[in-house]
């Protein structure tokens, strides 16, 4: 197996531990020092071992692996593709990251063939937390790729026995899926976080569904996908969870407490991304639009739900 890990967070470590003969990159030369001699990634995923096997570096050309993961926040990787794009093109690249690009509007592999046409593109995405990908707890995820037969590689070379790998073609369903649910993810938090019920959230995640599908199928994506692992299957993960940092920023926001803001929480750019997406074509996401008002500082919780409980009744 030749494959390497870029990015050194959360999940390209929790990636590390379950796949084992890897290499593990990071930006930083003293976190690599670091993790060579602890054998453990202190920053990002504490009390987890590194295996034996897993290599560590921080010298990005010195990498010959073909298959290279691309484990950074969606933010960071358009950038991270522009400044190594001698060492990245020609390579399999495997996206890890959800969301939408701020700038450009694009998912992850949309950014990957923006940049590095000459790439080799997928994305892996799908409900995972790092810890128990990392712990090797029964998992399954979507390897998406247009080109089946390099989707059928990287799902026998990315797939263990308790990591389960689903194809699909469908790149721009998997895309969306991943990156709409943590936008849903948000709001769900919110609901909780200002105690406005269960049911209230249950309510919150059927019509932020429904809006998920509605952007996604308009913008060529299969229902199909959003009904699977990268869609439905990481929304109910991640609305469901206080593992989740996209939905304590949420709870946070909700009860008016103090967030972290160092750390990654995707669906906070996302939702403005998507929220500007929506209105470049047409299509109504009341509450991606609430999110990414609330974030923006234009909305307090309670004028959102107000707004949204006063739209006019309508069929499902
Ligand atoms: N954590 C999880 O459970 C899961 C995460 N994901 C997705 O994986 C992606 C990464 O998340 P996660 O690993 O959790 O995030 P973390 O915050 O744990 O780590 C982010 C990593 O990206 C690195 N990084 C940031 N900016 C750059 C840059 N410009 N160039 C190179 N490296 C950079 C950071 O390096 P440094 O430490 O030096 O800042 C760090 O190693 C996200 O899109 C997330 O949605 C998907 C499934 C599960
Ligand atoms: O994507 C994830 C679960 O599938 C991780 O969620 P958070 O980024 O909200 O922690």
């Amino acid at each position: 197996m030749s494959v390497a890990i870029l990015g050194a967070g959360a999940f390209g470590t929790a990636l590390a531990c379950a796949l084992g003969q890897v290499t593990l990159w990071t930006r930083d030369a003293d976190h690599a020092r670091d993790m060579a001699d602890t054998r453990e990634n202190t920053r990002r995923l504490p009390g987890i071992p590194l295996p034996g096997e897993v290599q560590i570096t921080h010298d990005l050309a010195g990498i010959d692996a073909q298959t290279l993961l691309l484990a950074m926040p969606m933010q960071a990787m358009r950038g991270f593709l522009h400044d190594h794009g001698t060492v990245l093109q020609d390579r399999v690249l495997v996206a890890c990251s959800k969301g939408v690009d701020l700038d450009v509007l694009l998912g992850p592999v949309g950014v990957i063939r923006q940049n590095l046409p000459d790439a080799r593109a997928a994305l892996l995405t799908g409900p995972s937390f790092a810890h128990d990908i990392a712990r090797g707890l029964p998992t399954a995820l979507t390897l998406a790729c247009e080109d089946p037969e390099l989707g059928m590689a990287l799902q026998q070379e990315l797939s263990t026995n308790a990591l389960r790998l689903y194809r699909n073609t469908d790149v721009t369903g998997a895309e969306l899926g991943g990156a709409l649910k943590n936008v849903i993810a948000i709001a769900a938090g919110m609901v909780i976080g200002a105690d406005m019920g269960e049911s209230a959230r249950a309510a919150l995640m059927a019509r932020g569904y429904a809006e998920m599908q509605r952007l996604a199928l308009a913008l060529g994506a299969q229902a199909d996908t959003l009904a699977g692992l990268s869609g439905l299957g990481d929304l109910i993960l991640t609305c469901g969870s206080e593992k989740s940092r996209n939905f304590r920023y949420g709870l946070a926001l909700g009860s008016g407490a103090e967030f972290d803001t160092t750390t990654t929480v995707e669906g906070a750019a996302t939702a403005r991304a998507v929220a500007r997406l929506a209105q470049e074509h047409g299509i109504d996401m009341p509450i991606t639009r609430m999110v990414a008002a609330m974030i923006e500082g234009y909305l307090t919780v309670t004028e959102a739900r107000d707004a949204l409980l006063a739209r006019p009744l309508t069929e499902e």
